[in-house]
């Protein structure tokens, strides 16, 4: 594809390193710090008053392209824009999560702002949405500490905590939660995310007491590769509890998901997934077949984790998301244009993003 007589589109892309305020502890490892890129892709022709998209491109181990290759994948699609036009920009990241994330998110960005259009309407064409519901983040620490920062999530307005598992012994999580229920009380929804860590015994026994406990959602208990075991779960928690398959989506996709029925619910990561335009029609695929698309953030700066509210926006009667991460980071990119408010995100309704002030010259 030839340049773009219209447009002159120039990409620019920045390092950045985000502390967390503590480390979040998973079954998987304890993420405390995202290192990533901010992007910004801006109109040439527009010389009076260029119009800017942003993106970010923030890699995790174990989720995306390392950053290394992520930031090969950014100078690839900086060339691409600059000979080309927005189609080789994103073929350039094709198959680099994060960094695909970050370039069709400053390009969507940069086209609903043109259109005047908040990003989550321009991506989905759906009707105007005030609020996303939202989870509370909370770690995979000691029983006191979870059952303390689940009820310090529900003072603030959260009535749904996703509490990570999987460090400690099936009976020591079992005790976590039970000490979370008793401090939070009947009617705020508890979900457990394992991250892969249960043996099929371990995850049978978790699935049992948890159901006692009024879980709502159990979130990948066994390894990726275990599309039949997860199915077999579902079966023995006969509705009582969700299954759903996060890690699992990358691995497997819609289709093997739908067909072995391995899961209740799927947990879309854009940033994993290579941009909120991907994750989007994945929503949609899953909530055609039966399953409940729910969507989170890797632990992102405002910029992606923006992205992500308007992808929640644009998911018909999307369940609570895990969308309140920036409450993790001791530092951001900018200011957050997303408030939370009785456990929802409030939509940005300004074009595009709605992020500001992120690229200080
Ligand atoms: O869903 C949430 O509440 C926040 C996101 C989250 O838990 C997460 C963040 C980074 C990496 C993996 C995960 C996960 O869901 O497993
Ligand atoms: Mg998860």
């Amino acid at each position: 594809m030839g340049a773009n007589a219209d447009c002159d589109l120039e990409l620019a892309y920045r390092r950045f390193s985000l502390a967390l305020t503590s480390p979040l502890e998973t079954a998987a490892g304890s993420i405390d710090a995202r290192e990533g890129f901010l992007v910004r892709i801006v109109d040439g022709t527009d010389t009076a008053s260029p119009t800017a998209g942003y993106g970010e491109a923030t890699p995790l181990p174990g989720w995306t392209e390392p950053i290394e290759d992520c930031e090969a994948a950014l100078d690839r699609a900086e060339r691409a824009l600059a000979g080309g036009g927005p189609e080789d920009a994103l073929e350039a990241v094709a198959g680099n999560g994060a960094a695909r994330h970050g370039v069709s998110l400053a390009l969507a960005d940069l086209q609903a702002t043109r259109q005047a259009t908040p990003l989550y309407r321009y991506i989905g064409q759906g009707p105007m949405i005030g609020r996303v519901p939202a989870n509370a983040t909370i770690g995979d620490g000691p029983p006191d500490e979870t059952a303390h920062q689940a009820a310090a999530a529900v003072q603030r307005g959260f009535d749904c905590c996703k509490l990570k598992a999987g460090r400690r012994s099936v009976e020591a999580d079992i005790d976590r939660v039970r000490r979370t229920r008793e401090v939070v009380g009947p009617d705020v929804e508890l979900r457990v995310d394992a991250n892969e860590a249960w043996t099929f015994e371990e995850a049978a026994r978790a699935l049992d007491a948890v159901a006692d406990l009024g879980v709502s959602i159990l979130e990948q208990p066994l390894p990726a590769g275990a599309l039949a075991g997860h199915a077999d779960l579902r079966e023995r928690a006969a509705g009582t509890v969700s299954i759903a398959l996060d890690e699992g989506v990358l691995e497997h996709g819609v289709d093997a998901i739908c067909e072995a029925q391995a899961a209740d619910a799927a947990i879309l990561k854009p940033m994993a997934l290579g941009g909120i335009d991907i994750a989007r029609k994945i929503a949609a695929w899953f909530a055609e077949l039966g399953v409940t698309p729910l969507v989170t953030t890797t632990i992102d700066g405002v910029v992606a984790r923006t992205g992500a509210v308007h992808l929640a926006a644009a998911i018909p009667n999307v369940p609570a998301c895990g969308l309140a991460t920036g409450e993790l980071l001791a530092e951001d990119l900018g200011r957050d244009p997303v408030l939370f408010e009785s456990g929802a995100a409030v939509v940005p309704q300004a074009k595009g993003l709605g992020v500001e002030g992120v690229w200080q010259e």
